[in-house]
């Protein structure tokens, strides 16, 4: 996977580098993106106390609208056999979040919500006239506002002593969305795969900002971009017995959104969650 560098979001060439690099392996790396400094810290420090309390019980997710806490080990990915090593919270916007914590969550979720206009319109620029003429509005219409978007903060604890073969802190898949956009999470682990099968590490650093295709825009796209298989492998050593935490924001079209002429953004959605066990 050569070409996998690290795009500098101020430059000039930002955009044209931004959309080759989703095209060609589904991933991209964004240096110095617009986010003010110490807010992703800060997010993950008030999630850090909400994950260590039992109160968090509280905030049990309701499976019809998939908002709230899931649990430890709730999730397995599309055709895995065991589930996920992680519990997390879906956070959808203009919500009630648990006291103590929102004002810092909420800054960065509107944050990465304007930077994701921005590279919806890159990537619908930079991609050839008869890819354009299939996003019916334009991808950042279809998105504007959309009820489905959700930040989803996610809390892998340490590593149980002996952990079970093919047991990891998120097992191979691809995100259902359009895009997702993930700041650089509190230690290494993510993951993607080449068209070969190889793996490799996805060279994110704090204050960096990973992003990814999901399915619904490759199918949208008509694979012109692509929705890249990722994973978040165990840790070994001494970093085994810490949390990881991460915050990927998962946008969504409006349901209605013909994805293409045969199938809504909502039935596509409605088949995924049943596929991974959620509904
Ligand atoms: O935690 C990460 O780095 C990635 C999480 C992820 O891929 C997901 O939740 O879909
Ligand atoms: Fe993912």
């Amino acid at each position: 996977m050569s070409g996998f560098l690290r795009i500098d979001y101020q430059a000039p060439t930002a955009a044209v580098e931004f959309t080759a690099s989703l095209h060609n392996i589904g991933f991209a790396v964004l240096q110095s993106p617009p986010i003010p400094a110490g807010l992703v810290e800060q997010v993950y420090a008030d999630w850090q106390s909400f994950f260590s309390s039992d109160e968090k019980f509280n905030y049990t997710f309701d499976p019809q609208r998939q908002r709230g806490y899931f649990p430890f080990q709730m999730e397995r990915a599309k055709n895995q056999a065991h589930p996920d090593l992680k519990e997390f919270f879906h956070l959808y916007a203009r919500e009630d979040l648990p006291p103590g914590l929102g004002a810092a969550t909420w800054v960065l979720f509107q944050a990465l919500i304007r930077i994701g206009a921005d590279l919806l319109t890159w990537l619908e620029a930079y991609c050839p006239p008869e890819i354009q003429a299939r996003f019916q509005p334009s991808l950042v219409k279809m998105t504007q506002d959309s009820p489905e978007t959700l930040l989803r903060i996610l809390h892998y604890p340490p590593l149980p002593k002996t952990v079970p073969r093919g047991v990891v802190r998120a097992a191979a898949h691809e995100d259902v969305n359009l895009i997702t956009l993930l700041p650089a999470a509190t230690q290494a682990g993510l993951e993607v795969q080449d068209r070969h099968g190889a793996w490799y590490r996805v060279p994110a650093e704090a204050g960096d900002l990973v992003v990814n295709v999901g399915d619904m825009l490759q199918l949208a796209s008509q694979s012109y971009y692509c929705s890249t298989t990722h994973q978040v492998v165990n840790p070994e050593d001494t970093l085994a017995g810490e949390s990881r935490f991460s915050l990927p924001l998962f946008i969504h079209p409006h349901p209605d959104v013909q994805l293409t002429p045969e199938i809504t953004a909502q039935a596509y959605l409605q088949q995924r969650l049943q596929e991974i066990g959620l509904l």
